[in-house]
């Protein structure tokens, strides 16, 4: 993107704005259906990417702690010590007890399944545009060379209310476009009620992290991910880590693929806990904390015989907010600080010019050493 038309974007804040161009690449969709057997070359991975289909770190993933939302809410200091140890040995965790109504995520699931379900022409209609990532179709495409992930995604934005771009959201199954929005009214006011508890446990006032972000933005990735028949040549989803403050996911609790790479290394699969929310910190909490908290690495895996839909809300600041480590988070533990302020903006629109790969997007933002 031109660099006049990135600062008209940073100084108009309240109209929509526009994020990344990503380059068009077939509808993995389609392509398991014409040739359900054929792994087209650009979506093989190098040997050392490939998922191991028997991972013995799956065993572990039980261990991913598990958080009761109504007992953060009210300041209970037993969960709030439970989500810094979380935070800081896991970057990942799964929440109950979070208030949305079993029948909301079911609607959800069941439109969305609707919607990817239509012919292609049909979900063309909101076709992602070249100069921006909304929409239907890929996004971190940046390269001709580079390795495709086994996906195809519908991408929004919500909130706030003015950034939405409407041709983008289905108007069919109808009632999809409610649905959306009642769906992530109620991420918004998880993810807030989640800001304040994480304000807490970072030494400041319930609502100075909400208050450091001017405004919430708040965008939406459905993840779809085509059974393949080769699921142990590719990805689903490139090892990253996310660029938002926090991500709060929905995933089907009967199919698996989401991977974690765990501080100790190896991948291990979270696995579904019926009617909870996954939760991972990102990299503005990595910055802000000064490494504190991590913003963990992690892929999704795809399944012989079963396509799979996550839901990503991925919570962010305004673009023009600057971010870097708390003062006063700096400490004896970690006394340098690992990260200089950058724009947010700035930073988004860096990490999606590049192909997601680990979290090399984020030496940007690094002090070198
Ligand atoms: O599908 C998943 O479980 C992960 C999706 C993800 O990491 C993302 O959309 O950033
Ligand atoms: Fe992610």
């Amino acid at each position: 993107m031109g660099s006049i038309c990135d600062e008209s974007v940073i100084e108009n804040v309240d109209a929509p704005p526009t994020y990344a161009p990503s380059l068009p690449v077939p509808n993995v969709q389609e392509l398991v259906k014409k040739e359900p057997l054929q792994i087209p070359d650009r979506y093989v991975r190098d040997q050392d990417d490939r998922p191991q289909m028997n991972d013995d770190m799956s065993c572990l993933s039980s261990e991913i702690p598990i958080i009761d939302l109504s007992l953060l809410s009210k300041g209970d200091k037993e969960e709030l010590s439970k989500l810094d140890l979380a935070c800081k040995e896991w970057g990942f965790f799964q929440v109950v007890n979070h208030g949305m109504a079993k029948e909301l995520l079911q609607n959800m699931k069941d439109a969305t399944v609707e919607f990817f379900e239509l012919p292609l022409e049909e979900k063309n209609k909101y076709a992602m545009p070249p100069d921006d990532i909304q929409g239907y179709g890929h996004a971190y495409v940046v390269s001709e060379e580079q390795t495709l992930d086994w996906s195809d995604a519908l991408i929004l934005v919500v909130y706030p209310s003015q950034y939405r771009k409407l041709k983008f959201w289905p108007s069919t199954p109808t009632g999809y476009k409610d649905i959306i929005e009642a769906y992530s009214k109620e991420v918004k006011d998880i993810g807030v009620e989640l800001l304040r508890s994480f304000s807490t446990i970072m030494g400041m006032d319930k609502d100075a992290l909400l208050g450091l972000h001017e405004e919430l933005v708040q965008a939406l990735s459905v993840n779809y991910y085509p059974e393949c028949s080769r699921p142990d040549q590719v990805l689903g989803i490139s090892p990253h880590s996310d660029t938002s403050t926090i991500t709060i996911l929905m995933q089907e609790h009967d199919t698996h693929g989401l991977q974690i790479k765990h501080i100790n290394g190896g991948w291990m699969l979270v696995k579904p806990v019926p009617g909870a929310l996954v939760v991972n910190v990102g990299d503005v909490i990595e910055i802000l904390s000064n490494g504190k908290y991590k913003s963990i690495e992690h892929r999704a895996v795809t399944n012989e015989s079963k396509a799979r839909i996550s839901y990503a809300s991925f919570l962010v600041p305004r673009d023009d907010v600057e971010i870097g480590p708390l003062e006063h988070l700096i400490d004896s533990q970690t006394p340098q600080k690992l990260y200089k302020k950058v724009v947010y903006g700035e930073y988004l629109r860096s990490s999606m010019k590049r192909p997601l790969e680990g979290k090399a997007h984020m030496q940007m933002a690094k002090v070198e050493t």
